[in-house]
């Protein structure tokens, strides 16, 4: 895919850490030396003047690691002048966090006496009270103090996650209410829990700070990457019909616009050539609407089997605006032309009574692009599970529901969302992530489904494999609505395709 951000799992975040550990070039309490460090200068940069406005940090530290980061971030933000107190919820139990809190000098307070604190204004919070260790829901005290600290009006730090989030699903243990973290400060790589979920919606600008695991980060092993910008998606040579024939499927008079935003957006991500198949009837008025994009009327599957054999029908796209009865019929024609295929809208609605059927004819060059209602409706006990409030971590996660549904559906699944998760069959998975300082929240506008379902179809048609054109689609799609902003509604998302691939 070109841009490759690996990012982890809890647990694969422990097995680069237990590797430099046992090669014996580091310990736990030089990681967490380092990691504190790091953490408290992040913060700093975050909040430049914060010395100058005579308000307290309070940092909050639970009895694990995650606390032992906290004492190390107290002392050197104390170090930088800045009024520090910190709040032990438990007296520090880890060898290197009673080790960390050993050398802080400072005042701290226990649990019990947070309403009696006298002195400044807290002006922020720092988070280090659970971090990748978190493994049941928060108290009710503890959720009741974090959320009391962000109704004050005090920004919030959260060091490696914040409290009450899974690291590996993102999801809030327990029907916890967080407040939102305006930073979080995480260690050697992103875990899947800054973007997934809640703790995608939460964490604020993520910060990764090195923490001298370079050498170890291949005990990773295989990762899932987030995706990004990749220069694959500029063109460099050939003509029209090496740039592949897209052709998107349309429903009736009256039905068009879904799929012409498709298959505009498949025109504006470089497929050589488009193709729009209404029914007979809606030609007309399709074909007062569009230029550069063709026009062939289809009637049927009978048509459509015919239309393929035109080999240099590269990528189809079926669903937006297409009608379940039209769907029915020729979703079964194109997917027996073993072509590479967007489902999209009606093409997954129309066999939401039995997926079965629908998953026996798909091949892995097909993409599935389900909402979390369509997704649930063609795997209901994948949408129960994600459904379910988690009481322990790692919780199951967005990841799990779409590796598990490329695995049984055969296809590649993209289950969109501000976090939008890809998998392929044999569970190679990319997540295209419009949170936190990236969010897209003006893409929750009508038809952005559609311009998602084009981007694909056209990288489709271009040659990219499945996942790849899927991930760097979400990308692009999530990217466009940020450059354009306010206000967008989803004509002006293809229209903005142009300035971000300018920009590669
Ligand atoms: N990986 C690395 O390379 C590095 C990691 N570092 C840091 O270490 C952090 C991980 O530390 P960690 O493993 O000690 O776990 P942590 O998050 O502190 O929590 C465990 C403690 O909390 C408790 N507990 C759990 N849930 C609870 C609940 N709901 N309510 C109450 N208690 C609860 C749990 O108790 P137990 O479940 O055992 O009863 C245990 O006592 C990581 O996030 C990063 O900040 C850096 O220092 C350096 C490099
Ligand atoms: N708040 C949001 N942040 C980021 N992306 C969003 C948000 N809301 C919706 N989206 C994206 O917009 C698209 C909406 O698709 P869909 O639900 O199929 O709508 P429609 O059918 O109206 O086109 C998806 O790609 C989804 O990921
Ligand atoms: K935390």
């Amino acid at each position: 895919m070109g841009a490759d951000f690996p990012i982890l799992t809890t647990r694969q975040m422990r097995m680069v850490e237990e590797a430099a550990i046992q090669s014996g070039a580091e310990t736990g309490g030089s990681l967490m030396e380092r990691a504190g460090r790091a953490a408290a200068s992040a913060i700093a940069d975050h909040w430049p003047a914060f010395a100058e406005t005579g308000r307290e940090a309070l940092i909050l530290c639970g009895p694990g690691n995650n606390g032992g980061d906290g004492y190390v971030i107290a002392r050197h933000l104390a170090g930088r002048g800045w009024p520090v107190r910190v709040l032990a919820i438990a007296p520090p139990a880890t060898a290197e966090a009673q080790g960390a809190a050993a050398l802080w000098r400072g005042e701290t307070v226990e649990m019990g006496a947070v309403s009696a604190m006298p002195g400044r204004a807290i002006g922020l919070c720092v988070d280090a009270l659970f971090g990748t260790g978190i493994s049941r829901p928060l108290s009710g005290e503890i959720a009741g103090l974090l959320r009391g600290i962000a109704a004050s009006g005090c920004e919030l730090a959260a060091i490696d996650i914040l409290s009450g989030i899974c690291a590996t699903s993102g999801r809030a243990l327990g029907d916890t209410r967080l407040p939102e973290a305006a930073l979080t400060v995480t260690f050697h790589r992103p875990k899947l829990g800054h973007f997934l979920s809640d703790g995608g919606a939460l964490g604020g600008k993520i910060v990764t700070c090195d923490i001298g695991l370079e050498p170890w980060s291949a005990e990773a092993g295989d990762c899932v990457t987030l995706a990004g910008p990749s220069g694959s998606l500029l063109k460099r040579h050939g003509h029209k019909y090496s740039h592949g024939h897209a052709l998107v499927i349309a429903g009736g008079p009256g039905k068009g616009g879904a799929a012409r935003l498709a298959a505009r957006s498949a025109l504006r991500v470089g497929a050589g050539l488009v193709t729009l198949a209404p029914p007979p009837e809606a030609l007309p008025e399709n074909a007062a609407r569009l230029d550069a994009i063709m026009l062939d009327g289809l009637v049927d599957g009978d048509a459509l089997a015919q239309r393929l054999r035109d080999p240099r029908i590269s990528a189809l796209c079926l669903g937006p605006g297409m009608g379940l009865e039209r769907a029915r019929r020729m979703v079964p024609v194109a997917l027996g032309a073993g072509r590479p295929a967007v489902l999209d809208a009606d093409a997954l609605s129309a066999f939401a009574d039995g997926p079965d059927a629908l998953f026996a004819q798909l091949h892995e060059a097909v993409v599935l692009t389900p909402h979390e209602g369509e997704f649930a409706r063609l795997f209901p006990d994948l949408g129960r599970k994600l459904r379910d409030e988690p009481s322990r971590g790692p919780a199951f996660s967005r990841l799990d529901a779409v590796r598990i549904a490329a695995a049984r559906s055969g296809a590649t699944v993209l289950l969109k969302g501000p976090d939008t998760v890809i998998s392929c069959p044999s569970g190679r998975a990319v997540i295209a992530a419009a949170t936190g300082v990236n969010a897209a929240p003006w893409l929750a506008t009508a038809g952005s489904g559609d311009v998602l379902a084009g981007l694909v179809t056209g990288l489709l048609a271009r040659g990219f494999p499945a996942r790849d054109a899927a991930g760097l689609a979400a990308w692009l799609h999530a990217e466009a609505a940020r450059r354009f902003g306010p206000g967008l509604i989803a004509e002006d998302l293809p229209e903005t395709v142009p300035r971000v691939l300018g920009a590669l």
